[in-house]
């Protein structure tokens, strides 16, 4: 796996980093909690203040990379306090970042959240938690984070996925494959865009992992509304239920993946954006600190409205139980 970085880059000038940490600060003092309904009801209209400058700097993705990372925010790591063990305890820890990745969310479309998942909230804190070191969730760190769809499992899945970084002082990266830089023959296309397996709740969603219906066969590939588009996550795939040809061509995506995937070692204040259905996404594994200074991201969901990018027969999935929750009413 390459360990160079190689994300576009957009770097924000001082005058948009300052108008956009001083309306998230006004936001937090009006509401007094990142996690406020009345504060997520109030972004769309906030965000009108915004400049063409800072809007034109957060556009839609528009380069094959699928993802770009936003730098120029600066996070005071001893302002910040230490890293919560476990995302149930962060509380309103860096709660001014939760509103500034809300805005950035914001303008580039509806966040979202799950009832199942971190207590709905609408900005996960990802850290590495005691007890979960293997799994294949954010919070593990001793094993690689498989790359992954995000949500993989639901129709209802966010188009952008936002990691902000907290802290990372030992600069483990996140890695990121795009469909769109892959070779693959157009057999191997064509075995992929069938519903031959399920792709499972992961172990994040307990709730939708209890429920009782029958998971739906989903095409790993399909054909979105500007190019080949992907749902992906190999370790919630019962791969060993699908006939010889498709695992083939799975395992030749497997490879292309990691062909062109890139390291990215997010630097605090860094915004990382990724096309959820170009970008499968992972981490290297790393040994956690436990000390209070463990790495820390905030990630941040979106669905951009009007976007089709998904098979129609995706309109009739069960989700297994789970409703994605939208910031507000659309
Ligand atoms: O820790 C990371 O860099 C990514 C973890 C992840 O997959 C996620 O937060 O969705
Ligand atoms: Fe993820």
């Amino acid at each position: 796996m390459p360990t160079a970085a190689s994300a576009p880059i957009r770097r924000l000038d001082a005058d948009h980093v300052t108008e956009l940490t001083s309306l998230a600060a006004e936001l937090l003092d009006v509401h007094g909690s990142a996690t406020s309904p009345a504060l997520l009801a109030d972004l769309a209209h906030a965000c009108r203040r915004l400049s063409q400058g800072l809007r034109h700097e957060l556009r839609p993705v528009d380069t094959a990379d699928g993802l770009f990372v936003v730098r120029g925010l600066h996070v005071d790591d001893t302002d910040l306090g230490p890293t919560p063990g476990h995302w149930s305890s962060a509380g309103d820890a860096g709660a001014l970042w939760d509103v500034v990745l809300l805005l950035v969310s914001t303008l580039m479309g509806t966040p979202i959240a799950w009832d199942g998942q971190q207590d709905g909230r609408f900005v996960h804190n990802i850290v590495p938690s005691p007890g979960h070191e293997t799994v294949q969730t954010g919070a593990s760190s001793s094993v690689l984070l498989t790359p992954h769809t995000e949500d993989a499992f639901h129709p209802g899945r966010a188009h952008l996925l936002l990691l902000c970084c907290m802290r990372n002082h030992d600069d483990i990266a996140t890695t990121a494959a795009s469909i769109r830089l892959t070779r693959l023959s157009d057999d191997d296309v064509s075995q992929l865009t069938r519903p031959v397996v399920p792709i499972l709740p992961d172990d994040a969603y307990e709730d939708a992992q209890r429920f009782g219906g029958k998971p739906a066969p989903v095409p790993t590939l399909f054909a979105g509304e500007d190019g080949l588009s992907l749902r992906f996550d190999p370790a919630y795939t019962p791969l060993d239920e699908a006939d010889a040809d498709y695992r083939a061509a799975y395992g030749r995506l497997e490879d292309e993946l990691a062909r062109v995937c890139v390291a990215v070692s997010l630097e605090p204040g860094d915004v990382l954006v990724v096309d959820n259905d170009m970008v499968v996404h992972g981490r290297v594994p790393f040994t956690a600190r436990y000390d209070g200074t463990d790495r820390w991201l905030k990630r941040a969901s979106v669905r951009v409205p009007g976007r089709r990018t998904r098979p129609g027969s995706e309109a009739s999935e069960h989700g297994y139980g789970q409703a994605a929750l939208e910031a507000w009413a659309s």
